[in-house]
């Protein structure tokens, strides 16, 4: 899993490096990564290094001082340099120094030919940065046609959040330092392709703010048959979904249970004659109570919110088993909070949320910081929450926030959320940890989602179709 530290945390554990480390040196090796990353945008936006044009944009302050130290090391790689510094009575005088002893040029943002450079290094700000870029900053970048690489951060995009407010750096890719900061994986639009460069920061930094899973933790997670399984063994996944009216949310929910693992998936509700004529694999009853022993319920897709759903969820919550409250579930819990009285509270719950269930579910919408809303509400209701969207944010009740890695917004269509929670269902049933379940789901389910589409719109079958593919995907990678 890979870490995620909030400016706070980055400046603290710099402090303490900074205590014990030679003048000037973490700022020497964040530059050199810099320099590196904008040698190799040279070579392939421009073909090659020397005889380049590079131009800085220097800020004030330490973030400045980055994006001259890359220029001392891009000239002695034979780059010609010129840095715009808009802050020219405090630019960070060694790192200024430095540019001019390599032979680098310093103008102001008239003088510099902007529109010429080969590349440009936004040194703008960095984890110091309140608000969008000032009027000086922005001209300047609205005179550059080049790709742009950003000191840490895209100048202008909040570090905290990865909240844009108004004018800002769009980076072709970005080099941080020490650690990643919530703006990496929250706006990785803006930072384009992100690197982080090691300073030596590891030792000193706590529990990181938001985690990210990598293929490695997805194909450790992932449930798969040992010589010794059956099909019981494997965990028995029950799935109370649908309707007579609305049958498509009970098929594609099962059939995602189906193709996630290869243990038993059971259906109960009112479309299982459907659900049996597509997925023969699936022991389907007409009632929840006939269904027999499962591992975990996914109960909510189609369920509709009257009588008959509320029966179904408050049954499938007394069973002592986790359970994914979707959809209509989560309508259902919260125009009904007593429902939750039926579940033993040592009974895992995972509820997955769009924005507008979120509403429902804790009576406001997440708002700019989802990270903190998401996390309130699962600490509020005590149960892990996946708040669908763009980067679907995963948060249990202990403070622990996973945020999933956007594949394309390919899963913005009709019965995607099915899919999904039948996914999550399988996962909980092979006995993973909920939050893991949830933020293990939502990435094969991402994978699959970019897989079906290659590139043209695709379908909930289409994402159904390929989770094997997804799966096998993320093993490949970790192999
Ligand atoms: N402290 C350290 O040990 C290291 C810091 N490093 C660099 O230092 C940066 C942080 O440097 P600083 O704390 O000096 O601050 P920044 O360089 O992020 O910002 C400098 C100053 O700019 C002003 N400012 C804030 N928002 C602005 C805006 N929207 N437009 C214009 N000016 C604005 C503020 O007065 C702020 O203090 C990091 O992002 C990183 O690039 C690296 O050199 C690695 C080591
Ligand atoms: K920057």
């Amino acid at each position: 899993m890979r870490g995620v530290w909030t400016t706070a945390d980055v400046r603290s554990a710099e402090q303490r490096l900074l205590a014990v480390t030679p003048e000037g040196a973490l700022m020497r090796r964040a530059a050199y990564g810099v320099s590196v990353r904008a040698a190799a945008l040279l070579t392939r936006y421009a073909g090659r290094v020397a005889g380049t044009r590079v131009v800085l944009v220097a800020g004030a302050g330490n973030n400045g001082g980055d994006a001259l130290w890359a220029g001392y090391f891009l000239r002695r790689r034979g780059v010609a340099v010129t840095a715009v510094l808009l802050r020219p009575d405090s630019t960070h005088p060694e790192g200024l120094a430095a540019l001019r002893r390599a032979g680098g040029r310093t103008g102001s943002a008239e003088s510099v030919d902007v529109a010429g450079a080969d590349l440009v290094i936004d040194g703008v700000v960095g984890i110091s940065a309140r608000g969008p870029l000032r009027p000086d900053a922005e001209a300047v970048f609205a005179r550059v046609s080049a790709p742009v690489l950003a000191v840490d951060l895209p100048s202008g995009v909040d570090p905290d959040t990865g909240a844009v407010t108004g004018p800002a750096v769009r980076a072709t890719a970005t080099v941080t330092f020490g650690a990643l900061k919530p703006v990496h994986v929250l706006n990785p639009q803006d930072c384009g392709d992100t690197t982080l460069v090691d300073i030596g920061l590891g030792g000193e930094l706590g529990e990181p703010e938001l985690r990210q899973l990598d293929a490695a933790d997805v194909a450790a997670a992932w449930p798969l048959p040992g010589p010794a399984d059956d099909k019981y063994t494997q965990g028995v996944t029950g799935v109370a979904a649908g309707s007579a009216t609305y049958p498509g949310a009970a098929v594609l929910a099962a059939a995602a249970a189906v193709r996630a693992t290869a243990g038993m998936v059971r259906y109960a509700g009112p479309a299982a004659d459907v659900v049996r004529s597509h997925w023969p694999e699936v022991v389907a009853t007409g009632s929840i109570t006939d269904a027999g022993r499962v591992q975990a319920w996914v109960v909510g897709p189609g369920i509709g919110t009257g009588r008959q759903g509320r029966d179904q969820l408050a049954y499938a919550l007394a069973q002592g088993v986790p359970v994914c409250a979707d959809a209509d579930a989560i309508t259902l819990i919260a125009a009904h909070p007593d429902v939750l009285d039926a579940r033993d509270p040592a009974t895992p719950l995972l509820l997955t949320p769009h924005d507008g269930e979120f509403a429902r579910l804790t009576g406001s919408a997440p708002g700019p910081d989802r990270v903190g809303a998401v996390r309130r509400a699962a600490r509020r209701l005590g149960a892990v929450v996946l708040l669908k969207g763009h980067r679907t944010l995963v948060a249990e009740p202990g403070g622990r926030v996973v945020v999933n890695r956007p594949r394309g917004a390919w899963l913005a269509t009709a019965g995607s959320g099915d899919v999904l929670s039948g996914v999550i269902g399988a996962l909980l049933a092979s006995g993973l940890e909920p939050w893991l379940a949830a933020a293990v789901g939502a990435d094969v389910h991402a994978r699959a989602g970019e897989l079906a589409a290659r590139g043209a719109p695709t379908s909930a079958s289409g994402v159904l179709a390929a989770i094997p593919d997804a799966i096998r995907q993320a093993r490949a990678l970790a192999a």
